[in-house]
């Protein structure tokens, strides 16, 4: 694009502020405020410059309609039993939103219980979470628009699906959890927002503090609500109440921050002289006990036989173990299943009276075992193929439960497990079909890169069978690398297309920060280490060159919120690596990110900019920083930045959309409107997207109309053609 296609955005050179006696300037701190009208101006010229370019990527409309076609199948999420009923989640294919279904038996007619297309015209209003009353006589559920974070709960009888009054405000990052007698539940909330008149819930930037527990009575006013826990002395304590199986406790878990740590406090519920009800109207909290009181470990309940409680824990096991207290002797501690030498022990799961399903994941794949609750012994080993078990849908009452697996070539599968018989019976109870692909297509293989210092990174790579290794191919490489997240393989429709119709090789780096290894695996991707991210995922980069995959100009990466910094980073570090680059709702601005919404819950993996140490990390990788000319840097070589487009929404309240405005006005003036004559010919794109936010809950058009739009670009980038 000629320099002169970029708006050229207004430089405030007289905001410079001061790190531990470094002066850093922010020349697009005004881009922070999303209700001015200069910030709205330049979105707007940004979303017009993006248009003309994509209108030029010739692929948008064939990408739009085979992403569409495949998308068009029927899909289903594993059931789960309340009472004697069954609930699923179910879209025919195109639907905005999965809708939420009800039987009475595993094969009785299923009915519509609650359908949230019905609720706006766009699809933009969204089911976050969800949990049916132990005799399944109501339901309470989480409503979010356009993709932020804020929830409003609202309630419904399951047998005449009528919608009660109740309905609970200002709800964010909560479970929801009955009481056994079904009379009410626990959940989490913030202090609702001062202007709240004139909010967009979601377009605020504001600092989420001072979360806390209430307990809301069915049939009652929000503000007749219990309130059960908080903590004034410390605003960044987030609050997880759930009520126990047996009824009789509810526990907390509380985190103050991202880390798989947490503190754990427990209320036995059933010996309060009055109930619950003895607390309304008083101003007292729920008596907890504090089992744990610090940040040494993660400990997170699986089941409790009255005092007993067995926990899955990472104290003293970065690979995770299963542990026991009698809540009547908290200094004894014993070990039922410990740390497996090589693999993570990902999720325990008590069922069947007294056995659990526990899953391991073995060099990124996943290993499904019944064991006894009791004693931790192995009983069984389910068979499951290389793939990513996305649901198991299981209570400690249940002996028929159900898991949901996904893979590269496998769109979905629901098996059914019968443990009632000994050995457990594992059938398929639904498989989702994909009409069009053919996954004899296909092969997946997974490799292990070695990085910089010498570790060896798991990478998968997905190609049409038999491709020519010469370096032709266009090559999509995503990777995370953060918050201990595990990027596990699963179908994707749109990459499917991308294989299919542009010979796309689609990969996955398993890069550090993630949990693929556990815990150490996560914290050597993490505040001092964090650059091991970019040299891992550059390293698998330069894999997929040296073996004749792929070359840098056919390279694009890809990424999204820390994955986005991950591009950003990448791009900055090595923009002679990558022929396109795709950084969704990324964490660009590595100073500030802790000021706005939930961020300052990221410090624990990136640390903060207000510790001198921790700013000399930060100030060196953050994206919106590291903005140089390569032309300059290697006067021998033409060098410029990969075809950029950063993604973002208005409503996005998880990374606020300054983090892409800020990278994308410092790109478009360092590396093309700034100077007379620009070697800077490969575009640097913004697409800005409204009612829309980080991901979760985002209609169908909105995600096929994106995905046609940033792969259209990486196509056109890429010069990739397409196949019919
Ligand atoms: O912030 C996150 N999760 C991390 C997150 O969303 N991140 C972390 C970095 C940017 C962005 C992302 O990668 O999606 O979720 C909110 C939360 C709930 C409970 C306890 C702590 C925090």
């Amino acid at each position: 694009i000629d320099p002169f296609l970029y708006p050229t955005a207004r430089r405030d050179d007289s905001v410079v502020d001061d790190y531990h006696g470094f002066q850093i300037p922010d020349p697009y701190r005004w881009l922070e405020d999303p209700d001015a009208d200069e910030v709205k101006e330049f979105v707007e010229k940004q979303v017009k410059l993006t248009e003309s370019v994509l209108q030029k990527c010739d692929t948008r409309e064939k990408l739009r309609a085979k992403i569409t076609e495949l998308f068009d199948h029927p899909r289903y999420e594993p059931p789960f039993k309340r009472g004697n009923k069954y609930f699923y989640y179910h879209n025919t294919g195109l639907q905005a939103q999965s809708v939420l279904y009800v039987q009475d038996s595993l094969d009785g007619e299923p009915e519509v219980l609650l359908d949230p297309n019905a609720l706006s015209e766009d699809g933009t209003v969204s089911l976050s979470n969800l949990s049916v009353s132990k005799d399944a006589k109501y339901l309470a559920y989480g409503l979010s628009s356009s993709g932020s974070d804020w929830v409003t709960i609202k309630v419904m009888r399951v047998d005449d699906k009528k919608t009660e009054p109740d309905t609970l405000s200002w709800v964010k990052f909560s479970s929801i959890s009955w009481t056994v007698d079904g009379k009410g539940f626990f959940y989490s909330r913030y202090p609702a927002p001062k202007e709240v008149g004139t909010l967009d819930a979601g377009t605020e930037t504001n600092a989420n503090l001072y979360h806390e527990v209430y307990y809301h009575f069915l049939g009652t006013d929000q503000s007749d609500d219990v309130l059960c826990w908080r903590d004034q002395d410390h605003p960044k304590y987030l609050f997880s109440a759930s009520v126990t199986d047996d009824g009789k406790y509810v526990v907390m878990e509380i985190e103050e921050g991202c880390d798989p740590v947490n503190k754990f406090y427990y209320c036995k519920i059933s010996a309060l002289p009055n109930g619950l009800e003895g607390f309304k109207g008083k101003n007292d909290l729920l008596p907890f006990t504090k089992l744990i009181d610090d940040f040494d470990a993660q400990y997170h309940d699986i089941a409790n036989d009255d005092t007993l409680f067995t926990f899955i824990t990472n104290k003293n096991a970065p690979k995770y173990k299963l542990v026991r207290v009698d809540l009547n002797d908290p200094t004894v501690w014993t070990e039922l299943l410990p740390e497996s030498e090589k693999d993570v022990l990902e999720s325990a799961c008590a069922v069947n009276g007294d056995q659990m399903i526990v899953s391991y994941l073995s060099d990124v794949k996943y290993v499904l075992q019944i064991r006894d609750l009791k004693s931790g012994s192995l009983l069984h080993q389910l068979p499951i193929d290389i793939g990513t078990v996305y649901g198991i849908s299981a209570r400690r009452e249940d002996s028929l439960i159900f898991i949901g697996f996904s893979s590269f070539l496998t769109p979905g599968i629901i098996y059914q497990c019968n443990l009632e018989c000994g050995t457990p019976d594992l059938k398929i109870f639904r498989e989702i079909a994909v009409p069009g692909f053919e996954r004899s297509e296909f092969n997946v293989d997974q490799v292990f890169v070695r990085s910089k210092d010498g570790t060896n990174i798991p990478m998968f790579i997905v190609a049409r069978k038999n491709i020519v290794f010469d370096g032709s191919h266009p090559c999509l490489l995503y990777g995370y690398g953060g918050f201990n997240i595990n990027l596990t393989p699963y179908f994707s429709v749109s990459r499917t297309v991308l294989a299919r119709h542009l010979g796309a090789v689609f990969c996955i780096a398993n890069i550090r920060g993630g949990g693929e290894y556990g815990e150490e695996w996560h914290k050597a991707g993490s505040l001092a280490k964090k650059q091991n991210c970019f040299d891992d995922f550059i390293s698998c980069a330069e894999y997929l060159i040296s073996a004749g995959y792929t070359q840098p100009s056919k390279l694009c990466i890809e990424g999204g919120s820390n994955g986005g910094l991950l591009v950003g980073a990448c791009i900055n570090q090595r923009p002679d690596l990558f022929g396109c680059a795709l950084a969704h709702v990324g964490v660009m601005d590595m100073l500030r990110f802790h000021k706005f919404t939930i961020g300052h819950a990221w410090t624990s993996d990136y640390g903060c900019s207000d510790n001198e140490e921790e700013f000399k990390w930060l100030i060196k990788y953050s994206p919106l920083h590291n903005v140089k000319r390569p032309w300059e840097q290697h006067p021998d070589r033409l060098l410029q930045y990969p075809s950029t487009m950063l993604l973002t929404a208005d409503h996005d309240d998880r990374v606020v959309p300054l983090h892409s405005l800020k990278l994308l006005a410092t790109m478009q003036y360092i590396l093309c409107t700034s100077l007379e004559k620009s070697p800077q010919t490969n575009p640097i794109v913004g697409r800005i997207e409204c009612k829309a936010g980080h991901g979760a809950g985002r209609p169908t058009q909105k995600m096929i109309d994106e995905a046609s739009d940033r792969y259209a670009f990486m196509a056109k980038m890429l010069a990739a053609t397409w196949i019919d």
